[in-house]
């Protein structure tokens, strides 16, 4: 049975709200009326029941243009206008953790990649000796070398109230003793209530350790394949369902306690463990190292934006599933930009220098 649907926002009882629920079928019949009348009960009785029905009938892709149109516009609905009676830092102060002595351009991507989309300040964390060449990089990163200190946690609490987001992973590495710091600093995130990005290296402390972020719900994990399988194996059992992509995102999320989980692939399905959203922007076949990157810094601003415009910008969605969906989508057509320019030997840095037509050209008001 071909059933597509997806589904996006949350739905007040008793009100059914056009706005916020979508839901696309296509050739199916008899079924179709069935669903169609389980998703109107969804619309009236709201998430206990849209989270069953969602478990028995898993989700597939979204592709009516009406559906994209309205991604696009909650996206659009998030990003804060430009005016001049705003101050330096209102759009976005983003803290990157990550950068050790083998990886130093992943933290540079993330970072800068923030900074393109829109933040105002990025802040990296990073180890002693990673810092000098971080910064020689680019002028435009405040770089803390700090990391693998025995101070580490004290050296980023210090900026912690500042931020509106941390990226955590992108370049970290594996090291326990920067683990151990990490973890301590994730708590202490957690504690501010500030939204975490949690990417790489960021993952596979998680996979050790998932009660570190379970049910955090300003989370948002964004696992490529091999990075989801871990997570998989830390906190559900059995191999993951390779038929079944979205179930398989969904029910990740759900056993992290329903933080969101970004799945990077051809298609990047997203979900907060209610829905599941599909991202398949037109990228292109390059694969080059860094491109994870690019998405993570994106996300870390756009999640920041999303939560401070809120439900009532999103319509009634989870600010951080429109936000991921506009990061994939954003970064996807940096990719593609990038290949036409420059086929294949398009790199990260051919990509990020698209960040600006590309916003304009998917995101302008
Ligand atoms: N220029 C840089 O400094 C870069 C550093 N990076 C950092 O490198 C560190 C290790 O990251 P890795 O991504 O290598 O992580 P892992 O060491 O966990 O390796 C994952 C492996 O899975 C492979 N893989 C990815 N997607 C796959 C798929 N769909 N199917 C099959 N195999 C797949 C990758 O090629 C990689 O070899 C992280 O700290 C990361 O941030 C990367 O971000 C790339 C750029
Ligand atoms: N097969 C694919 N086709 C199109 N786009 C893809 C494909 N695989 C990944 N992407 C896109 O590339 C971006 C980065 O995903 P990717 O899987 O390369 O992350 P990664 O392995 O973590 O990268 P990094 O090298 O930075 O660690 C995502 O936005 C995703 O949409
Ligand atoms: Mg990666």
């Amino acid at each position: 049975m071909g059933v597509r649907c997806v589904a996006i926002g949350s739905c007040g009882r008793g009100k059914i709200d056009t706005g916020v629920v979508w839901m696309a079928f296509r050739g199916c019949g008899a079924a179709a009326a069935v669903l169609a009348l389980l998703s109107a009960a969804i619309a009236l009785y709201g998430p206990p029941l849209h989270a069953v029905i969602q478990r028995a009938f898993s989700l597939h892709k979204a592709h009516s243009t009406k559906d994209m149109e309205n991604l696009f516009q909650l996206v659009r609905n998030i990003v804060p206008a430009l005016t001049s009676k705003k101050h330096k830092g209102q759009d976005g102060r983003i803290g990157i953790v990550g950068g050790c002595q083998e990886y130093t351009g992943a933290p540079y991507f993330a970072g800068i990649s923030a900074l393109k989309v829109g933040a105002d300040l990025t802040h990296v964390f990073c180890t002693r000796e990673a810092a000098p060449v971080i910064k020689s990089y680019s002028p435009e990163l405040i770089v803390h070398p700090v990391l693998d200190s025995s101070n580490a946690l004290q050296e980023v609490e210090k900026w912690l109230p500042r931020l509106h987001a941390l990226v955590v992973g992108p370049g970290l590495g594996r090291d326990d003793f920067l683990l151990n710091n990490v973890m301590n600093i994730l708590e202490a995130t957690k504690a501010r209530d500030i939204p975490i990005i949690i990417d790489a290296d960021g993952l596979w402390l998680i996979a050790q350790l998932p009660a570190l972020i379970h049910g955090y719900q300003k989370a948002i994990l964004t696992p490529n394949r091999v990075e989801f399988s871990r997570l998989w194996e830390a906190v559900l059992t059995g191999p993951v369902d390779t038929k079944d992509h979205s179930g398989s995102v969904l029910k990740l999320s759900q056993a992290l306690g329903n933080i969101t989980v970004v799945q990077k692939g051809e298609h990047d399905l997203i979900s907060d463990g209610w829905q599941v959203l599909v991202c398949s922007q037109e990228g292109s076949s390059r694969r080059c190292g860094g491109q994870g990157d690019l998405l993570s810094g994106s996300l870390g601003v756009m999640a920041h934006w999303a939560l401070l415009a809120g439900r009532e910008k999103t319509n009634g969605s989870n600010p951080l599933l429109v936000a991921a969906w506009g990061a994939c989508t954003l970064t996807r057509e940096c990719n593609h930009q990038a290949f036409q320019k420059y086929g294949r030997s398009t790199t990260t840095t051919d990509m990020i220098a698209e960040v600006g037509t590309a916003f304009s050209k998917l995101f302008k008001t």
